[in-house]
């Protein structure tokens, strides 16, 4: 099997492990902002199957990483609910709010939302296709707390307030609404699988707000339905989890949701990862993504000891968060040859 990332994923420990990179396909990229500009705009490019697979395999022409990622976004679905959702140049995504039971009753359900989504589909299918044949290609979607998070404020925030206030306020509604997201994201995602996704990311970039109980009953649990739903319609499926800021919870976080890999952020250090999270299994990360805006000798030593500390076991070479677009294109390429050891 040349397939590197699906035998890191199978736990097999590597002489080099695979790499990708977190939004690599983005603004850091000059190709990227010209498609972007043809495209009009992000959502018109999300949608744009030609072009969304064509900046999907910008970064893997330019530089050659080991798995391309649907090029797509976490809040198409809420969208595809019916939500309302627009993107305010410099400040991100704006979307309809739901915190009534009104909000909530317009919201749709099941099949429906693939009638917004078909396009993603086609860019799956196109990538099949375009992909050369050792590049696996991953599909994704937001966990339902950290789309929930979006939907009911509106925006993203930085503490999760909206989202903590109405789990508080209104219980049955938020779990209401976790529920609904958990139904759809396993639909989308058997979706993209079934287009032609081998691999599939789910991103809870806000789980690191979830405390105690509640970040098993808001994060372990969908993430534990969706994979388990997922492996039992497609068996041997590999998922990756990214409980991001979980800190201590992300150990445990394989066996209680039964992810093949447990993508992990940069606040916790590459060797407590190896002591506490890869014995259970295969780990992606964790590069703080500012050392490709800085580079320099700080970005190859920590390269290195990103390298060094998870090479023992199962890895996945990544960032610990998405590249900025600040991010030098060079400095990219001089981690991806430290890595591979050139
Ligand atoms: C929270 C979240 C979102 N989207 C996503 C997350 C989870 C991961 C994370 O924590 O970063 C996930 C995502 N977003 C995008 C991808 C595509 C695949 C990839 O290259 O990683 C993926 C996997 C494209 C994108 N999604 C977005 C861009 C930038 C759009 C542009 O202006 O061209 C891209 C390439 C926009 C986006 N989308 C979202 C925000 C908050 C923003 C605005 C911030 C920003 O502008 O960088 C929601």
């Amino acid at each position: 099997m040349t397939k590197t990332l699906l035998r890191a994923l199978a736990g097999e420990t590597l002489d080099v492990p695979p790499i990708w990179m977190m939004r690599q396909a983005g603004r850091y990229l000059p190709e990227y902002r010209a498609t972007r500009a043809e495209a009009g705009d992000f959502l018109s490019l999300c949608y744009n199957p030609e072009l969304a697979a064509e900046v999907t395999l910008q970064p893997i022409r330019r530089y050659g990483f080991d798995a391309a990622i649907l090029f797509a976004d976490i809040l198409l679905l809420p969208q595809a609910l019916g939500a309302d959702l627009w993107f305010v140049t410099g400040e991100g995504p704006r979307l309809s709010t739901v915190t009534t039971e009104a909000d909530f009753a317009r919201l749709g359900s099941g099949a429906m939302i693939h009638d917004t989504l078909h396009p993603i589909y086609e860019t799956v299918r196109i990538l099949r296709r375009e992909l050369p044949e050792d590049v696996p290609l991953i599909g994704f979607a937001g966990a339902p707390w950290t789309v929930a998070t979006y939907m009911i404020a509106g925006q993203g925030t930085k503490n999760q307030g909206p989202a903590h206030a109405l789990k508080a306020e209104n219980r049955a509604l938020f779990e209401a609404l976790i529920e609904r997201l958990t139904e759809t994201t396993i639909d989308y995602l058997s979706k993209q699988v079934e287009a032609g996704a081998e691999v599939v990311k789910i991103f809870d970039s806000w789980a690191g707000s979830l405390k105690g109980e509640d970040f098993d009953r808001f994060a372990l649990e969908p993430c534990r339905r969706i994979t388990q739903e997922l492996k039992s319609r497609f068996p041997g499926l590999p998922v990756i989890g990214f409980p991001r800021q979980a800190g201590e919870k992300y150990v445990g976080f394989h066996a209680a949701t039964g992810v093949d890999c447990v993508a992990v952020d940069d606040s916790v250090s590459p060797e407590w990862v190896a002591e506490n999270v890869q014995p259970h299994g295969c780990v992606q990360g964790n590069l703080k993504n500012t050392h490709l805006v800085t580079g320099g000798q700080a970005l190859v030593d920590e390269t290195r000891r990103v390298v060094e500390a998870l090479g023992k076991g199962p890895h996945i070479f990544n960032l610990g968060h998405g590249i900025t677009p600040d991010a030098d294109p060079e400095n990219v390429q001089i981690m991806i040859d430290t890595v591979r050891g050139r």
